[in-house]
Formats: structure tokens, sequence, C-alpha cells
């Protein structure tokens, strides 16, 4: 699908339509990557105009551009439930199954989102597709590498540490941990996937997020398109 202005555009149409979504008096999951940061700068907007909100940062980043532009912070360990989250992702299929953590903050991702009474997914169309096929992020404890790629391969994947841009080395994720990007082709069982990958000792999050998003917004050439669970 063409969208005038490119992916950009897109993007920001999702993040500012899923940003309207928030009332007075939420608690908002704040989501990781660019098009969770057009949401966030929506918010920042509305909070100028006397919107009241709380902000829960998925990331360093997001907690970061939160202050940037004005968004009230709360945090992670200081609440139970959220009203509402707004996150990207890599893909989103058909039935709403997500591969998240090119950011690599899917594990603070999944408690902000699962925790939220309404998960809301911003998208550009090129993360639709019918069944998820791209590379799972696994974040792993350091020294579970060896025995968690092990396990990964029992699995029929094929595990590659991500190395960082910028420095010599491995990403390090913002709780000191390593990720693996775990090619598994087309997964037509996301949700047995996740189970199996979750109960890999190690494992501190993987990024299949199955049964967790209760709409995405996608944007498109003249708008948003909606889709439900
Ligand atoms: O899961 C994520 C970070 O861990 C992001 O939401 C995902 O990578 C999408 O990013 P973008 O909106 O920049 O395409």
């Amino acid at each position: 699908m063409k969208t005038p202005g490119g992916p950009d555009a897109a993007k920001r149409r999702a993040g500012e339509h899923a940003a309207a979504l928030v009332t007075d008096g939420d608690t908002v999951g704040l989501g990781t990557g660019s098009t969770a940061a057009h949401a966030i700068r929506a918010l920042g907007r509305a909070v100028d105009d006397g919107l009241d909100v709380r902000g829960v940062a998925t990331s360093y980043a997001s907690r970061d551009l939160a202050r940037e532009v004005g968004v009230p912070l709360v945090g992670l360990d200081a609440i139970e439930t959220l009203d509402i989250a707004i996150d990207g992702a890599d893909q989103v299929s058909d039935d709403l199954a997500l591969i998240k953590g090119g950011g690599a903050a899917h594990a603070r991702e999944k408690i902000v989102d699962a925790a939220a009474e309404r998960f809301v997914v911003v998208a550009d169309p090129t993360k639709e597709t019918p069944e998820l096929d791209r590379s799972v992020p696994v974040e792993l404890l350091p020294d579970a590498r060896a025995t968690v790629e092990r396990a990964v391969r029992e699995l029929d994947g094929t595990p590659t540490l991500r190395a960082a841009e910028g420095k010599d080395g491995p990403v390090v994720t913002d709780n000191g941990n390593l990720v693996l990007d775990c090619a598994f082709g087309t997964i037509s069982n996301p949700g047995a996937l996740a189970t199996d990958l979750a109960t890999i000792p190690g494992v501190v999050a993987h990024g299949l997020f199955v049964g967790l998003a209760d709409e995405v917004h996608v944007g498109t050439d003249d708008g948003v398109t909606v889709r439900e669970r």
C-alpha cells in the first residue's frame, strides 16, 4: 500500500491516532521504536493542552523522549495495571500475533503491554503479514548463551547473537542481557513456539506477543485502518 510521505508519515498517522484514544486520568504504557515515538510526542502535545496522564516507559529511549516532551512518568515497579499501552511491532499477523524486540526492549514492553486493559499496536503497512516469519528476538542471561542457543536449535531455530552498532561486541539490553535473533521460517503456531521459548532456562523474555494485542492501528494513504481482536 502506498503511503504519501513514506513509511514515517504512516507511522506518524498511526501513532497520533492511537494517542487520541488516551483520556484524562489514564496510566499509559509508552512503547519503544519510531512509531510509538510519534504517539509519545502526540501525548506530550496533549499534556501541554491540559491532558492529565501518567506514562510508564518501556525503555530508556521512551523514558527520555517522554521527559523531553513533558509526559509525566511513573515507574513500572509502582503500578499493577495500566489503562492503555501504545506500542509498535516488527510484524503483525492476520490474527494479531506480533513479533517485537527490534529495539531489544521486548522484556519491559511485554510486562507493560500485558498489564494494560487495552493494548494498541501502531504500525505502518510494511509490518502486516498473513503469518509471522521474521526472526524472533530472545533476551537471555549472558551466562546462558550456549545452553539457550542449543535449546533454540532443538526447536529447529537458527540463533544469531545480535551485534551492537557503534560498539564492538553484542547488544546489551536495558536489563544487562544479550539478544539472540532466532530464525524459524514461517511460524505456523506462534502460541506453541511462544510457550516453548518461554520455558527455556535462561530466557528472560522473547519477542512473540500472542493473544496480547487488542487492536492494531495501521497508517495508510489517507488515514488509519483499525483491526480488532
Ligand atoms: O519492538 C520494538 C522495540 O523493541 C518496536 O516496537 C519495534 O521494533 C517497531 O519499531 P518501529 O516502530 O521503529 O518500526
